[in-house]
């Protein structure tokens, strides 16, 4: 894949130049232009996106397209479709897609098409899930297992729970998930395990460790943790019966005494934070909504990556916010982003977005090692609206400019209308989805604030400088399918940034090190549990951890 540099350099220049100009344009003006902001949206089935309040002219657009082109993004998409191992410090292939390809697809990697795995699984899955939640698979005193705690950390943790609350009021998920109940079990922290299990009766949970590794710390002390809950309230033959797995690392599942009919596998091209399509979401998703409701929401994710995969680019949502995520980042210089759904379903999108965006593309260097001038990734954080509006806004809207992604919902889950009030709780909550990106990009001037008869003295107080960039979103309905759609449109943006960087946003060794110096505080805490004194620590952690050996901050 011979990008041409002389091109990406010459394009990279004038985006430059264009960004340096960029403090004489004005959103509100641009705004006005309705040729631009019809030009600067993109339909998709039941999704729509707006990005016309980016500061962004049509021909920085234009550039940022050619940009695209002369990185070649387009073999990079068709490379990672093909199961190219372009994971090249991992030498694996990148291919989430593959877990959502319809039956009638064929995906090779080193020569084995994958798709009849992805679908031999599934079926298993189905077949198992089904059993539980028909009262087939009785716990070890012949109850039936309604609920689940899922242990799982990282990526096998926070793609699943997006989708559980995602769905957790839409009314066919509600009544598929009558009686049952779906914790998760993420943190290592014993207040996480007292949460899980409150209320909670072991012969009527079924526990589902998930790792891909089946070696992350954290999941497999949870993991021993829920198994001595087993078998102390209801012997050593339980296990079978209430424990199952979910993992590509079979024989540590085997060592920890989990059956091995009862693991559902799944692929070394499959990144941890890209495996909610596998059996890391589908297996916790069919116990508590059945097959039907997960099959949509995986069928959802397929549309958008076939969307991704073949739409021109002018038309290609992953592709669109992948350039403007690319333009605010690289060339604004902005080293943060939030994205802000007014929808409570969607309260688990922006934690899960965190790592996909995170943990792919928050690198240092290129795919061929040499350093990058800036870091790739931003920061990204979020909340829904409208709680994010009265705690962090603030700082949004006069402390620092941070481009904002809004993702509305049209039609409710569940709506309510009190007789008497103006307007529907759901109006409510899009009055504000629609008036904050127009306060940000307007803004408020002194003038406008002095011809209020704001005191002088405030009015530098209560104004509000705009120009700050956004995009909107709008859903027509939080459904499995749109919620697949969702993830994958935000998987894919991620991976869009990344091939324009240049980077390999499929890995992530920035994790380790620290995992490593934990193996000697553990092994630390260990020995002076057994009377040890503290040794070989800089004065800082010799410090505190001698306060925490001791129980009190003062010694
Ligand atoms: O699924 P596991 O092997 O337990 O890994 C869980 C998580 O831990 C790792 O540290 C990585 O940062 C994540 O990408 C991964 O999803």
């Amino acid at each position: 894949m011979a990008a041409s540099q002389t091109d990406v350099s010459a394009i990279s220049d004038a985006l430059r130049q264009a960004a340096a100009q960029a403090d004489n344009l004005s959103i509100s003006q641009l705004l006005m232009d309705t040729a631009r902001v019809q030009k600067m949206t993109a339909t998709h089935q039941k999704l729509h996106i707006d990005y016309s309040r980016q500061l962004l002219t049509l021909d920085t657009l234009h550039n940022l397209h050619r940009l695209a082109d002369a990185t070649d993004l387009r073999a990079h998409i068709n490379a990672m479709f093909a199961g190219e191992k372009i994971n090249s410090t991992e030498n694996r292939a990148v291919l989430h897609v593959a877990l959502r390809a319809p039956k009638s697809a064929s995906i090779y990697v080193d020569g084995v098409d994958v798709v009849p795995n992805v679908h031999k699984v599934l079926t298993d899955i189905n077949a198992f899930t089904d059993k539980v939640r028909s009262g087939e698979w009785l716990g070890a005193t012949g109850a039936p297992l309604t609920d689940v705690v899922a242990i799982g950390i990282g990526g096998s943790y926070l793609g699943p729970e997006f989708v559980f609350e995602a769905l957790r009021m839409h009314p066919p998920a509600v009544k598929a998930a009558k009686g049952r109940r779906l914790r998760f079990l993420a943190n290592v922290d014993p207040v996480d395990v007292a949460r899980a299990r409150d209320g909670l009766d072991p012969a009527t949970t079924l526990i589902v460790v998930i790792s891909k590794t089946f070696t992350t710390a954290e999941t497999m002390l949870n993991a021993r943790t829920m198994r001595a809950w087993i078998v102390d309230a209801l012997g050593p033959d339980a296990v079978s019966k209430h424990m199952i797995a979910v993992s590509t690392n079979l024989p540590a599942v085997q060592d920890f005494g989990i059956d091995p009919a009862n693991v559902f596998g799944f692929w070394d091209w499959v990144g941890g934070r890209y495996s909610v399509s596998s059996a890391v979401g589908v297996v916790p998703l069919s116990l508590q909504y059945g097959h039907d409701i997960v099959s949509e929401f995986l069928a959802g994710a397929h549309d958008m990556d076939q969307h991704f995969r073949s739409a021109p680019f002018d038309s290609n949502m992953p592709v669109l916010m992948g350039l403007v995520g690319v333009w605010n980042s690289t060339f604004l210089g902005h080293a943060t982003r939030a994205l802000l759904p007014y929808q409570q379903a969607l309260l688990k999108l922006a934690p899960h977005i965190q790592q996909v965006d995170m943990e792919s593309n928050g690198k240092s260097v290129r795919l061929d090692g040499s350093a990058l001038s800036v870091p790739a990734g931003p920061i990204n954080f979020g909340e829904p609206g409208t709680n994010g509006q009265h705690s962090f806004y603030q700082l949004i809207h006069q402390g620092r400019v941070v481009p904002c992604d809004f993702v509305g919902v049209i039609k409710s889950q569940v709506p309510i209308s009190l007789d008497g009030e103006p307007v529907s709780n759901h109006d409510e909550l899009m009055s504000n989805f629609f008036a904050q990106p127009d306060a940000l990009a307007f803004g408020k001037s002194a003038e406008q604030c002095r011809a209020e008869g704001v005191p002088e003295e405030l009015v530098p107080h209560k104004t509000f400088p705009g120009n700050r960039p956004s995009s909107s979103m709008l859903i027509e309905e939080l459904t499995p399918f749109t919620a697949g759609q969702l993830l994958a449109l935000f998987e894919h943006r991620t991976a869009v940034e990344g091939f324009i960087w240049g980077i390999n946003s499929f890995d992530q060794w920035g994790v380790e090190l620290g995992k490593v110096l934990a193996k000697g505080v553990r092994k630390q805490l260990q020995m002076s549990r057994k009377g040890a004194s503290v040794s070989g620590f800089n004065p800082s952690t010799s410090a505190l951890l001698k306060k925490y050996l001791a129980g009190s901050v003062s010694s």
